[in-house]
């Protein structure tokens, strides 16, 4: 790992961490296995946008295989990797994100959920052995992907929504727009000598699909925001699933879940690993709150697909309110 001089380090946020960090024991657990557990999902998504799963289905042996790819395939030389990049954007990624101008302490690799949009120019610099690398994301996302079915579809019961597929059959469409990602938080070491600092590996934001299934190695880094704006740092769990609300599920349930604002900081002596399906509707799915939420009420979103809002995002800062947009009452 290259070492940094301390105007190197400056480059990046650097934010005054004004509590220790501490690890939040409170972060609602799900047993997808306990047949109530659409209710604990439903009140999760109220009050965090924002939960870990556990009994999800998700063969070890799949985690497994495409932490080791990934590890492998972040510890290449970096000519190696930037052969899959830039992202722009999909590819390998080094510190810059998105095409705006944020920056992170992360490198990635970003990609779409459906193999045959990945060119084959690109999928075949996929480091040492591209065929096992990408048999190992294919097998991955296609059980992650049915988990965040049907946790979608105890999220549809638990609101009492009918059918209960009204958000799942989005991700299930052929036309589906999800994307994956894999992220590599390598240690900074000199953050130690920046006493009380901590440094922005990804930026806060909300993820602006539907859902998002996060799982990480056993490395802290991972915030989320409260309701009342502070942030507590979830305890890595290398064998569950964390789940995150995205901007999409938000206003398809009117406002009722909340997308969650989340961010990573960058851990002083061990790496993180993070891998990332965000599950989205095809390109040309209205975005509206579902009839039967609405019982009768406004929608507090103005209409748009999936494809404007898309086009918002791309547009706009990590950090950025993209939904402010799309409110009926302009947010304060
Ligand atoms: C700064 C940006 C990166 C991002 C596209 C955007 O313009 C705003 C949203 C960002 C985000 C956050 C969640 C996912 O990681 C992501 C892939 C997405 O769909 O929206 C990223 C985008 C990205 O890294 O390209
Ligand atoms: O890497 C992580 O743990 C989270 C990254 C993230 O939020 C994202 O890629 O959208
Ligand atoms: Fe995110």
């Amino acid at each position: 790992m290259v070492v940094l001089s301390k105007q190197a380090i400056e480059q990046f946020s650097l934010i005054r961490n004004c509590m220790p960090t501490t690890l939040f024991s409170g972060i609602p657990l799900i047993d997808l296995s306990k047949p109530d557990c659409k209710h604990l999902l439903v009140e999760a998504c109220q009050e965090f946008g924002f939960f870990k799963v556990i009994n999800h289905g998700v063969p070890m042996e799949f985690i497994n295989q495409l932490e080791a790819e990934a590890i492998n395939f972040f510890s290449l030389p970096l000519s190696e990797k930037e052969k899959t990049g830039p992202p722009a954007p999909f590819g390998y990624g080094n510190k810059k994100i998105g095409p705006n101008g944020d920056v992170g302490w992360v490198e990635y690799l970003l990609l779409k959920t459906n193999p045959e949009s990945n060119s084959q120019s690109f999928v075949s610099n996929f480091g040492e052995n591209p065929d096992k690398f990408c048999a190992a994301i294919s097998d991955y996302i296609s059980a992650v992907k049915r988990m965040a079915c049907e946790v979608l579809e105890l999220m549809a019961d638990g609101l009492k929504i009918q059918p209960r597929n009204a958000f799942s059959k989005l991700l299930m469409d052929e036309e589906s727009d999800s994307l994956f990602r894999l992220n590599h938080y390598p240690p900074c070491p000199e953050l130690q000598a920046l006493n009380g600092r901590d440094m922005i590996g990804f930026g806060e934001h909300t993820d602006p699909q539907i859902i998002s299934v996060l799982r990480s190695n056993n490395t802290s880094g991972l915030q989320i925001s409260l309701r009342d704006g502070n942030w507590i740092s979830v305890p890595p769990d290398q064998n569950s699933f964390f789940i995150n609300v995205g901007d999409s599920l938000q206003v398809m349930t009117n406002g009722r879940f909340q997308s969650v604002r989340h961010r990573v900081l960058t851990n002083s002596c061990q790496s993180r690993h993070s891998m990332i399906y965000f599950g989205g509707p095809p390109l040309s799915e209205k975005i509206a709150p579902l009839p039967s939420i609405m019982e009768g009420g406004e929608s507090l979103y103005k209409e748009f697909t999936w494809f404007e809002y898309k086009k918002t995002a791309y547009s706009s800062k990590l950090a950025d309110n993209r939904l402010g947009h799309f409110e009926k009452i302009a947010a304060s």
